[in-house]
């Protein structure tokens, strides 16, 4: 699942919460080795007792393990009965987890503001709906379960009946000896009481595969007609022409613009115009927009994505820190010229956070400041990016002093090519930039 997801293109994963991913990674995962596997091996032992008590009818006489053959079948189709509402209480189940970790994490994640605004108390009101749906989901499968094994225990017993009838029959067609009624009676019910275990087993390791198969189901994608050519080259330029991009309620126009290789552009406008927009486009995270982007000559969508994402590089307003150290955040455990990694550390003023070079920096940045790990985001970029380095509102977090410090290094290294989209253009930097785009709705 996980090698499946690591597959999928940005729009392909962003289709879903991440909650959802959790929730296939955690409760759907507990609930196919709870009720899938635990059964699958419950069933071999099942099927093991009852193939053993078989040989024993068997021995008695073969027309009474024909009879019990023929009865165990006609129970087989018992839970036929029950199939679509099982799987249907199943998937409901598994959607009331997604729904359960997707609620949890949006009132834990805002706990910080709810305290400060006095409002911890809408935490129990918020989580309180979704753990109801969960109990009533659970108590709604426990009790299709619940009808399905009383009918198949029943039929059970009607069946062992039927045998010791049979078993009658045949002693008093002088075929067995009167004894054979105790044995029987011993034998059949372990024979039906096994088969009705097996039957139970099998059913819900059935049901619980159907959650397996939904997941596949959901990471099925057509593969991306437009075939990648693999040769990346971005010597010249960078030209957007006509270029628009349909969101369902909007459409947003991108207004023509060129980037020449290693100078800098800043991008402006107003919230909403479309600058994130774009850099989405660019980064081909948002691959159906009218128009033409042409790299050197070639069609952006015709640039192998990987090279893509090796030579250029993104920095948004919200720096992602993992828990892991700073180097490892920066390098994202790749090998890296140490001389390299010294300097972007040097020229993002990184040496301050480096604490102790094994000291993980906590989870989302915990351990840090907001300012620094903005620092680390742009440091992250600068040591993944050879040609273009997209900035937006990427310097938003920090003092004034440094955000002009940090954003004169990054504007000053000569071969780079640099986008930045700001809402304060910090006018002592104006030189830098070859062109300014101002972007409007
Ligand atoms: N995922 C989305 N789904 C639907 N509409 C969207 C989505 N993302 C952006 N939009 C809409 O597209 C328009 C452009 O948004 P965009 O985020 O590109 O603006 P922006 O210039 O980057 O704004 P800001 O400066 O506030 O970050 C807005 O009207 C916005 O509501």
């Amino acid at each position: 699942m996980i090698e499946r997801i690591e597959q999928l293109s940005y729009e392909q994963f962003h289709e879903r919460n991440t909650n959802e991913y959790s929730s296939w990674l955690t409760n759907d995962i507990n609930l196919i080795e709870e009720q899938g596997f635990a059964n699958f091996y419950r069933a071999i032992s099942s099927a093991t007792l009852l193939l053993l008590s078989a040989i024993a009818i068997f021995k008695f006489h073969w027309l009474l393990l024909a009879v019990s053959l023929v009865l165990s079948v006609l129970m087989m189709l018992i839970p036929k009965l029950f199939k679509q509402a099982l799987e249907g209480n199943t998937a409901r189940m598994s959607k009331s987890f997604e729904k359960y970790t997707a609620t949890i994490d949006e009132w834990f994640k805002g706990f910080d503001t709810l305290y400060h605004y006095n409002h911890t108390q809408l935490l129990s009101q918020k989580l309180a709906g979704v753990i109801i749906g969960v109990k009533e989901e659970k108590q709604r499968l426990k009790k299709t379960q619940g009808m399905m094994y009383t009918a198949i225990r029943s039929s059970s017993v009607i069946a062992q009946y039927a045998i010791i009838l049979v078993t009658g029959l045949m002693i008093l067609a002088k075929k067995l000896s009167a004894g054979t009624i105790f044995a029987i009676g011993d034998l059949t019910g372990n024979f039906f009481g096994n088969t009705s275990f097996f039957i139970d087993e099998v059913t819900n390791f059935i049901s619980a595969l159907k959650i397996s198969d939904k997941i596949d189901e959901a990471l099925i994608y057509d593969e991306v007609t437009i075939k990648a050519n693999q040769d990346y080259s971005f010597t010249r330029k960078i030209t957007v022409t006509d270029v628009s991009y349909q969101f369902p309620e909007v459409t947003v126009k991108i207004p023509d613009m060129v980037f020449e290789k290693g100078k800098k552009y800043a991008i402006v406008g107003k919230s909403g115009s479309g600058k994130s927009t774009f850099l989405n486009i660019l980064m081909k995270n948002y691959r159906d927009f009218t128009g033409v982007i042409q790299v050197d000559n070639q069609s952006l969508q015709r640039i192998d994505d990987d090279e893509l994402k090796y030579h250029w590089a993104y920095v948004s307003q919200k720096a992602t820190i993992f828990d892991l150290s700073l180097v490892a955040n920066l390098t994202l455990e790749e090998d890296v010229d140490d001389d390299r990694l010294t300097k972007v550390m040097r020229d993002m003023i990184l040496n301050e956070v480096s604490f102790d070079k094994q000291q993980a920096l906590g989870v989302q940045g915990a351990n840090i400041s907001g300012g620094q790990a903005q620092r680390v985001e742009l440091g992250r970029a600068l040591l993944h990016t050879q040609d273009l380095l997209i900035i937006d509102e990427g310097t938003s977090g920090l003092d004034p002093k440094t955000a002009q410090l940090i954003e004169e290094t990054i504007l000053a290294e000569p071969d780079l090519t640099v986008i930045f989209v700001t809402h304060h253009l910090n006018s002592s930097l104006s030189h830098y930039f070859e062109r300014i785009y101002s972007f409007s709705k």
